[in-house]
Parts: structure tokens; sequence; C-alpha cells
């Protein structure tokens, strides 16, 4: 049996939702939205709203859910995050429309208006105010892949392009919500959203830049390859996709440079927890612990400069110099911060303006922004002993005097959200709106009246005249008095009666009242009119307005480390560029302020790196504060390169160009490696790229295997970096037997976390001292863990056995002594190698017979092995 055909609701629902297979379909119905099938499934669940049915499709039952219009943007904001997409399916036509059209069973034409995605919001809602949302285009091209990035909440657009290993630390910088990639690349993230590949195009990228910002060439903003113009081609191509044709704020693109930043990978972001700690918030991170910023510009940008350290010497001096004066002068600190903390959110705001989501409200948002540029302009420009960047950024804080005048004439002091009903336009701005104003209050005060003249005419003093939305202006009397208003030369006319009361019309009140209807929908219109015209004077203007947010972030960025700085009693790095790091006094930001809170004191330690000292290995018993150790001297550098002052008595640091940091066999089961493979994985990221002006941290490296294997890995590992990287490098390990090491590595030192035991008990004291660690404390730090008395005695008893049987053999690292140096172990094989290589190449094997032939090869294979 054929089951009917579809409704011709359903038949419209199954088409837009065939424009959009990857998305919740978002139906508007009257006042809501509603969604059908697997959508209403989905949505249900995660939204936990009741799912319900309506009518058949195919014979069986169409589940529904819906939201209300009005509440749509929370319930939006929850899909999103659940990592849904939605399409938004609004009606284009009035239901009078429709029947105009089609006859009084016409179907409300309903068309895709838009695609809600993570990385293309501009709602206020469904943003973090404190956080950028970036979204990322990604295109292979022969031996590289071009990346543009951008938040078009505030039209920030960035061009890269890396190599493909590169990629993964480009995209963890970035920390992008949606990404897209062609279709059919192989190497594609996992989670991005494909597209079509011709899309990706570099010759329509370019042309699509050149023309949305009004240009001949692109040169005048920086040097493009063509990946990165491909992949700008799919990004805006996505964009149009999305926005149906609208395109949001883009702001020029500017080209990102491989080497401009310290390079760290995904792995090191991760467990410095910069942006996010291990739990996956912002809370313990170190973006957290340091964030001062009264502006969420600021926190964003925070953000970003801790994602990308700089490693060009005047740049970071410069942000060092700024934090310095504000430092040095809280007065002047708290002024701007106290200013800054009314500044609105210029860039969301234009950001929303520009996707045509404006509201008066946010063209208040700008008025008042932009004025509060101007005033810090003039103050800061007062100072005769500014820093040289914010003479540079001065000229960003003004210069939109036209701008301000006009909204501030133009606009009522706090405008509404809602635009629709008018009432943002400021009197005095439009003789002819406020003419038209004037008339509908001329009516309102004649209405009144009339009431008076009315209640006289009739003898009834109860009489009124009201307003609905259903019948506008009307006289009201109670029923019992109604008799005199019915009489037929009354001069009213009945319209309504009910409970108690009646109600009429009168010719006069109908007169006044069309007055009030007609002045107040042209007075609609011409709002409507100036609301577009004041929308585009902003767009206009976009370039120069997102210059100013950009200057008051930077702002309320340096304040922000003066004020963390002055709580923290930190100090001002100075930044080198010879390969050193010396750091006095030295604290761990995160771990301190927790230590802080539950009253206990943190122990600073000094760490002194230099060429001829340049490797340090920690030992030390477990708990005893290596982790922290190796981590607070990475924050450190990583901040002083951001251009912050770090948490030290004193600080030194040579730039460093790659920061790595590795803990030994943390867990990483999400990728499906075993926990040692990804150890592994990451270590040999750091042997491949890690180099003379790079920091590496390396904790306890191989500790994920088998005791020989680990202790084989780690010692041939720091040999590596000793000799091969030549990296500074901080090596915390278990292994008493590394500390053999300093006997080959001339630049490697030993050190050790101090411990005490004292009346059976284990004292940790945090301190790092010089010279080799005497012991693991391993069983006392059992006990401390609350391992029951009997099992820790049992493993003394075994540990005795097992020091005995050391003792006798040499233990672990026995047999070591003849182990030839990293360097000349490696010389070896490749002299081997070399030898081998000129026998084959001497070859003529044509001239070989096959007795001959194999007799070589078992030559050539004993020499391989000898
Ligand atoms: N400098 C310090 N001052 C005070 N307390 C510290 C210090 N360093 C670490 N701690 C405390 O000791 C705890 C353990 O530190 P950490 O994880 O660095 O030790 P670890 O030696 O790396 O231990 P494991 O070898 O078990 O990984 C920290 O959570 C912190 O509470």
């Amino acid at each position: 049996m054929s089951s009917p055909a579809p409704t011709p609701m359903m038949a419209q629902y199954l088409a837009l939702k065939d424009q959009a297979p990857d998305c919740l379909l978002f139906y508007r119905m009257g006042d809501f939205f509603e969604l059908f099938f697997d959508d209403a499934r989905q949505a249900a669940q995660i939204l936990d709203i009741a799912l319900t049915s309506r009518g058949e499709h195919g014979g069986a039952p169409i589940p529904m859910c819906g939201v209300p219009v009005h509440s749509a943007e929370s319930y939006l904001a929850r899909l999103i995050r659940a990592g849904c997409r939605v399409a938004i399916a609004e009606q284009v036509e009035s239901p009078e429309e429709a029947k105009k059209r089609g006859g009084s069973k016409a179907l409300v034409a309903r068309d895709i208006v838009r695609f809600v995605t993570a990385g293309t919001l501009t709602e206020e809602a469904l943003l973090n105010p404190r956080e950028s949302n970036v979204l990322a285009a990604l295109c292979p091209l022969r031996d590289s892949v071009g990346l543009a990035s951008c938040d078009i909440s505030t039209g920030r657009m960035e061009l890269e392009e890396c190599t493909p290993d590169r990629l993964g630390a480009a995209l963890a910088r970035l920390g992008a919500r949606e990404i897209v990639a062609p279709d059919g690349w192989a190497d594609a993230p996992l989670d991005a959203v494909p597209r079509e590949g011709r899309t990706f195009d570099s010759a329509a990228g370019e042309a699509r830049l050149k023309e949305l910002h009004g240009v001949a060439t692109l040169d005048g903003f920086g040097m493009f390859g063509r990946a990165m113009l491909a992949a700008a081609g799919g990004l805006i191509a996505y964009l149009d996709h999305v926005g149906r044709g609208r395109l949001p704020l883009l702001l020029p693109p500017v080209a990102r440079g491989a080497d401009a930043h310290m390079a760290m990978d995904e792995a090191t972001r991760a467990s410095l927890e910069v942006l996010v700690s291990a739990s996956g918030t912002r809370k313990g991170s170190l973006a957290e612990a340091i964030d001062r910023c009264v502006t969420g510009a600021g926190a964003r940008l925070l953000a970003e400069d801790l994602a990308a350290p700089l490693l060009d010497l005047t740049q970071i001096r410069a942000r060092l110099e700024t934090v310095q004066w504000l430092v040095d002068d809280p007065l002047l600190r708290g002024d701007l911060r106290a200013t800054l903390r009314t500044v609105p959110d210029l860039g969301r705001a234009l950001g929303r303006v520009v996707a045509g989501r404006g509201s008066p409200r946010d063209l208040g948002q700008l008025r008042d922004g932009l004025a509060q540029a101007r005033h810090l302009h003039d103050s800061l420009s007062a100072r005769a002993d500014r820093p040289a960047l914010i003479a540079a950024l001065l000229p960003h804080l003004a210069g939109h005097g036209a701008l301000v005048d006009l909204y501030a004439r133009a606009l009522v002091p706090t405008p509404p959200t809602e635009r629709s009903q008018g009432g943002f336009i400021a009197e005095g701005y439009d003789a002819g709106l406020d003419e038209l104003r004037a008339a509908a209050g001329n009516s309102r005060r004649a209405i009144a009246a009339l009431e008076a003249k009315y209640r006289d005419e009739t003898g009834v003093a109860a009489l009124k005249i009201r307003h609905n939305g259903v019948l506008g202006y009307f006289i009201e009397v109670p029923a019992r008095h109604a008799d005199r208003l019915m009489a037929p030369d009354s001069g009213f006319t009945h319209r309504q009666t009910m409970a108690g009361a009646v109600r009429f019309n009168a010719l006069a009140l109908h007169e006044e009242a069309s007055r009030i209807a007609e002045a107040g929908g042209h007075a609609l219109a011409a709002e409507e009119a100036h609301f577009e015209d004041l929308i585009a004077q902003a767009i206009a203007a976009r370039e120069g307005i997102a210059a100013t947010a950009a200057a008051l972030a930077r702002i309320d960025v340096a304040a922000s480390h003066a004020e963390r700085a002055g709580e923290g009693g930190w100090c001002l790095p100075q930044v080198v560029e010879e390969p050193v790091l010396a750091i006095t006094g030295g604290r761990h930001p995160v771990v301190e302020a927790a230590l802080a809170k539950a009253g206990e004191r943190f122990v600073a330690n000094d760490c002194q790196l230099a060429e001829a000292d340049r490797l340090w290995l920690v030992g030390g018993p477990n708990m005893g504060g290596k982790s922290t150790f190796l981590r607070q001297n990475a924050l450190i550098v990583l901040l002083a390169q951001a251009g912050s002052y770090v948490p030290a008595l004193d600080a030194t640091v040579g730039l460093v160009d790659r920061l790595f940091s590795r803990v030994g066999a943390s867990d990483n089961l999400a990728r499906g490696r075993s926990t040692f493979m990804v150890e592994m994985v990451e270590t040999a990221a750091i042997l491949q790229q890690a180099g003379p002006r790079s920091f590496v941290i390396l904790d306890e490296v191989g500790r994920g295997t088998s005791t020989y294997d680990g202790l084989a890995l780690a010692w041939a590992v720091a040999e590596a970096v000793h000799e091969t990287n030549r990296s500074r490098c901080l090596f915390a390990t278990h292994y008493h037997e590394m500390q053999r090491l300093a006997e080959t590595c001339p630049a490697l030192s030993l050190h050790h976390v101090r411990a005490r035991e004292w009346k059976g008990d284990l004292v940790l004291l945090h301190e790092v001292t010089q010279g080799p660690a005497d012991k693991s404390y391993g069983l006392a730090v059992a006990r401390l863990a609350g391992v029951p008395e009997p099992v820790v005695k049992r493993a003394r008893s075994v540990l005795d056995k097992l020091e005995k049987g050391r003792a006798a053999t040499g233990g672990l690292a026995a047999g070591l002594d003849d182990l030839p140096l990293f360097a000349a172990a490696i010389e070896a094989a490749e002299d081997k190698v070399d030898a081998l290589r000129e026998k084959l190449n001497a070859l003529d094997i044509d001239a070989l017979s096959p007795r001959a032939a194999l007799d070589l090869l078992y030559e050539l294979k004993r020499e391989a092995n000898a």
C-alpha cells in the first residue's frame, strides 16, 4: 500500500530540510520554531523538552518539538554547545501576502535565512565575552597547508601557511570552534566540516578579498601565498553559505609569518594548562590565574597573547615598557581601569551591526565606547612620559568625533534592544519626526479632553477612554449606565459588551485615534530610515572602530598585567637574545594561588641555565615539587615573551623560539593511543624539532614502560637533547642511575628537590638544590598517602632485598661503564652505513653472477651486523 502524499506543509519542510541535511532545522510556525523527525528527537533530548507528534508521514506519526521564538537564543546556545548546527527557516511572507498570492489555503512561503554554527556566532547571548570565537578554513596545497581564520564577532582575520606537521600546533594556538576543509582531503582534522573542494580556490579567494576591501591589490595588507588565498576563498565561501549571502564583519587580512611567534604544540599547551586546565575549563589555567582585564575584549586579547608569545625583542620590550609604566603609576592605572570598565564591547557591537543583527542598543554602545576612547585619548596625551606603545595607540583612540557627535544627537541616552517599537531616535534630531510625535501627543491630549467632555455629556462619572491591541481606543462604561449611550441619537456606537462593562466608539474619538495611528506609523518609518542610515555610517567606519576596539583592549591587557604584578610582587623580566634562563625566586602562579587559598606558603626556587650548563637533571621524591618547578620556569618564559611581568624576584629570559613540555605517560585515551605511545610520539617531536634556542621540560619521560626500557630511553633522550638539540632543558627523573650522565655530559648538572625524614615521617621541603638526590622516599610518600602500614612494612622488606641484590650486581646501570658517548656511538653507526653505501655504489650489478651476488649479500649482511 503506498503511503499518502505529504501535506503541502510537510512537503515544504522536507524541501528545506534537503538544503540543510547536516543541521537541525528550526521551522518557523507563528511564535514557535518547530523541529520534526530525528531533529525533534535529538533536540528534545539535548534541551530536555517534551517530544510530541503532529500528523503523519509515511503512515507513522511525525515526532515534533518546539521552542518559542522569543527565547530561541538560549535554546540555540545549548544546541550549539552540544555540537549541533542549526538552520533557521523563517516565514518570508505574511499570511495576508500568502492569501493574496495563492488563495485562502495558501501556505506561507519559508526559506532558510541563516545557519547557526559554533564558528559563526555574533549574538551576545551565544558568546562568552572573555573568549574569542574562531572559525578556521584549511586548504592543503602541494607541500603546505593554507590556514585562514577569523572571529566574525569582531572581524579579525588572519592568513598563514605551514607544513603539514606544524598544522596541529597552529590549530592548537587558534583554538578554533569550527574548522572547514575541502571534502576528500584524507588528512583533514577529524572534526572538520567538509566543504566542496572547488570553493577553496586561490584566485577566487584573492578576488573576494580585493572586492571586500575595495583594493586593486592585497600587497598593502601583506604577502599572501596561494595556499593562504585558497583557504581564504574557502572561508569566505563558507561564510557566504551560512549567512545566505550576507557577509559578516571581515577586517583586512593579516599575514601571520610562520616564525613570528614562539612555537608551542598542542601537547605543550595542554601540559602547561595555558588557556584551559586539565579539567577542560578555564578554571585552574594560566589565563585564569593572571587575567585581571576589566573588559571582555581585553580578556580575549590576553588569551591570544598567551597563545602566541612573541619572538621579536623590540615588540616584547615595547609591551613590557608599557606594563612597567602602569606598575610604577598605580593612580594612573586605577583611572584607566575605571574608565575601561565602563567601555562597552565595541568590537562585538560592530560585529553584530555589520552582520545585519545590530540593534539601537548596539549603536548606543558604539557611541559610548568611542566617546570613552576619546576620553582616554585626552588623558593619555596629557602624559609626556607615555611609552612608545601607548603613543602608537593614541591616534586610534580618537578620530571618531563626527560619528560620536552624530550618534549623540541622533540617539536617546539608553536605546532599546528592540527596534520595532521605535523610540530610540532622540528629540531634536529630526524636525519631521518631532512633528509626528507632537501630533500624536496632541491627539493623546485631545483624547484625554474628550473623556472629560463625554463624562459631562452623558453624566456618567465612571466613563473611561481606554486602549487595547484589538479595539484600539474605545469608551467604556459600567453596564448599568450603558443604556444612555445605547440610545440611537447618543452619538456613540456600540462595539463590545463585557461582563459588567460595555464598550463604545464615537466619531471624534475615532478621528483622533486615526491621527495617532497615522502619526505613529510615519514616526516608526522615519525612525527605521534613520536607523538604516546610522548603521550605514558605522559600517563605513568599521575599520577605524575595530582599530579603536583593539587599542582599548591592548591598554586593558597592559593594565591587567600591571595589576597582577602588583598583587603578586612580580618582577620585570629582562628578555635577551642569548640562550640563558636565570630565575631567582621563581614561583608557579597557579600552584601558588591554590596554596595561598589553603593558607600554605609556596617555596620559591631559582633556575640558572646557560650555554655551559644547559641541562638540569632534577631528582627527588614524588610530590617533592619537580613538576611544579619545571612548569613554573616554562610559564615564566611564556609570560615574559607574551609581554607580562613574571612571578619571580629577578628573571633574565633568553628568547625561546620553541617551547616544549612533556609529561611521561600522560593519559590520552581519547586519541586511542596507549599512554606510552603518546609519550614516545611527543618525545619524538621534541627530538626532531627542538634547537639551541628552544626550551624543553621533560617530566619523567620513560616512566610509561618497563624499568629497563624506560631508563634506557630516558638516558638516550637526555643525551640527545644535550648533544644534538642543545636546547635549554629541565629533565625530572626518578632514575638515580641517570645521575651518571653528569660524568659524560659537560653541560648537564644534577639537582634535586629536598626532603627530610623526621621521626619516621617524610617532610617535603619543595626546595630545589644542587647535587644528586640521595634516595627516593617512595615508601615514605606511600605512607603519607595512606597506604596501610602492613603494606608499607612489607614493601620495606622487599626493598631491602632488592637493594642488597643491586649492591651485589652493580644495579640497574651495571654494565654502562663502557657505554660509548652518544655522539661517538652515532658517528660509529654512521661510519658503518657510509662504508656499506660506498660498497653498494661501487657495484656493477650486471657484471655479477647469481652465485657472486648471493655471496656478496651474505658479506654485506655480516658487515652490517658487525
Ligand atoms: N615550591 C613549592 N612550594 C610549596 N608547595 C609545593 C611546591 N612545589 C610543589 N608543591 C606542592 O607539592 C605538590 C606536588 O608537586 P609536584 O606535582 O610538582 O611534585 P612532583 O615531584 O612532580 O611529584 P611526582 O614525582 O609524584 O609527579 C603540589 O601539588 C603542591 O601542592
